[in-house]
């Protein structure tokens, strides 16, 4: 692969407990391309995904290096609150604070202690721009965010990911609570947002991965079978499970 890799895992093994759940991943993804990983429930996607910038620190042993600009961050002496920052989350159901729409933009700001007004004012107006949200809420800005539908909350959760301007955006199926109308903008706004920012995206929808994803990880009980361009993934897979897999024999 020629592509510049954002992120890169090497030998990245999990384990819950005594439970081995992710074995010996090894993969680079892109920048500012979306990689949709795929597979059957339990596979070991999220588990994955929330690896990548320490979220099951405790909650499982994570081994193997995650090469972010050179730096190994599966480290302990990594500050996981600064990776966070570069690498940001959007989780399955939207999860807004019970606080304005503004407010929740500027939440990651706020804690590491912006305080300039107009650097807010612009934070917000920009974050909002790039989830495609601020024309539906510019006029509301001080209205309560659980307001919104379920759809704008969702793109409100991925302004606020965006307002301290990450540079890996992970998403875990983020659009599965939402409705058609609704998931068709966001996947309209990922393809938007790879210009500026890498995508890592957990999806059950296969049609999502299709329209939406430039790479494809396929992972089956733990392990990466396939990782390729979305379309050779899909159209010509190397290997029998991916083929089973697509072609519906399980999962
Ligand atoms: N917090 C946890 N404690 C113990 N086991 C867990 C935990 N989270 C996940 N697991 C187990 O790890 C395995 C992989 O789960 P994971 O959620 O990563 O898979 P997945 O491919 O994302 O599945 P799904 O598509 O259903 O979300 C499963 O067997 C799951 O039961």
């Amino acid at each position: 692969m020629t592509e510049q890799a954002a992120l890169e895992v090497k030998n990245l093994h999990v384990a819950y407990g005594a439970k081995q759940v992710v074995q010996d991943v090894s993969l680079k993804f892109p920048a500012r391309q979306i990689t949709a990983m795929i597979g059957a429930s339990g596979s070991g996607k999220s588990t994955v995904l929330r690896s990548l910038n320490r979220m099951n620190d405790d909650l499982a042993t994570v081994t193997g290096t995650i090469n972010f600009h050179g730096l190994n961050i599966n480290q302990p002496d990594v500050n996981v609150y600064r990776v966070r920052q570069r690498i940001g989350m959007v989780f399955q159901q939207p999860t807004p604070f019970p606080l304005s729409i503004y407010e929740n933009v500027i939440y990651g700001l706020r804690l590491a202690g912006e305080r300039d007004r107009r650097v807010l004012d612009q934070r917000v107006e920009e974050s909002l721009r790039q989830a495609a949200l601020w024309d539906e809420v510019k006029d509301q800005l001080k209205a309560s965010a659980l307001a919104l539908s379920g759809g704008q909350q969702q793109r409100l959760c991925i302004a606020r990911t965006l307002a301290v301007r990450p540079e890996i955006i992970l998403m875990d199926e983020p659009t599965s609570a939402l409705d058609p109308v609704s998931t068709s903008q966001i996947e309209e706004t990922l393809v938007q947002l790879k210009e500026q920012f890498t995508i890592i995206m957990v999806t059950h929808n296969m049609q999502q991965a299709s329209r939406s994803a430039d790479w494809t990880a396929f992972m089956h009980q733990g392990r990466l079978v396939e990782f390729g361009p979305t379309a050779q993934i899909f159209m010509n897979p190397q290997e029998e499970q991916t083929a089973d897999y697509l072609s519906g024999k399980f999962g």
